[in-house]
């Protein structure tokens, strides 16, 4: 099995290429929603952040405004929210990558696979990128997205070009949809028939 890491910075499309991959065939694991339906009501790791970060969560599971409030700007405290979150999430894609285990190829979707060290979980890595002006307008389009807002997001990121630099593969994503999931498509027959493995 070749495990495909799926990363990009805000805005350049890691949603719509890992739909695609799913339209292909080829299984997801989708950190994000991993996250959130752990936080979420009767999730896994609500108790021990109600204990580390008292205040942040409530009936509806975890206060992620309020959560952020108290851990974004301090290291320290992301530290320790990392450490309650990063294991349960592990847990989730073992029985993910345990699921599959015939599948020839599975995509493990992560929006900060650099940042938090997901790399070392698999054996190649995909950036989707698109130059700052298109990424700008689309994060832009979205409803209550500002560019002050947007800066601050991309200052906690990685950048793209750095991004850039430590994936295998680069999927542009400033063209057509079409010309992206034609890349898609020749990436997902290069990784099976091993001639990008
Ligand atoms: C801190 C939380 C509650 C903020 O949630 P919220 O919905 O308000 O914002 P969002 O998730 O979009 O994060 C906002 C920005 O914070 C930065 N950020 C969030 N988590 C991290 C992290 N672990 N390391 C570095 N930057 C981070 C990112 O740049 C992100 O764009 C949430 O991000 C969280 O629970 N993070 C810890 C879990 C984690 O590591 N998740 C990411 C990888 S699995
Ligand atoms: N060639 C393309 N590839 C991917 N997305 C494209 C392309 N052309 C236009 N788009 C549009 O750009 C937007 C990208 O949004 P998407 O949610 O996939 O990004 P993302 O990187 O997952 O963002 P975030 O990190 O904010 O969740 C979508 O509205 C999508 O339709």
């Amino acid at each position: 099995m070749i495990v495909l890491g799926l990363t990009g910075s805000i805005g350049m499309g890691k949603s719509t290429v890992a739909a695609m991959f799913a339209d292909e065939g080829v299984p997801v694991f989708d950190a994000d929603a991993a996250v959130h339906r752990l936080q979420g009501p009767g999730g896994g790791v609500v108790a021990a952040i109600a204990a580390a970060f008292p205040g942040t969560t409530g009936a509806d599971g975890v206060d992620r405004a309020a959560l952020g409030q108290a851990v974004l700007g301090d290291p320290a405290a992301l530290a320790r929210l990392e450490e309650i979150v990063h294991p349960a999430v592990a847990a989730e894609r073992a029985a993910f990558l345990a699921d599959h285990a015939t599948a020839p190829l599975v995509v493990l979707d992560v929006p900060l696979l650099f940042e938090t060290g997901g790399e070392r979980h698999c054996d190649r890595v995909a950036i989707v990128s698109a130059g700052e002006a298109v990424q700008r307008a689309r994060v832009l389009a979205r409803p209550g997205m500002t560019p002050a807002r947007l800066d601050a997001i991309l200052a906690r990121q990685l950048p793209d070009a750095q991004k850039r630099a430590r994936a295998d593969i680069v999927i542009p994503t400033d063209g057509s949809l079409g010309d992206t999931r034609a890349v898609v498509r020749r990436m997902i027959a290069g990784l099976r028939s091993g001639a990008l493995a």
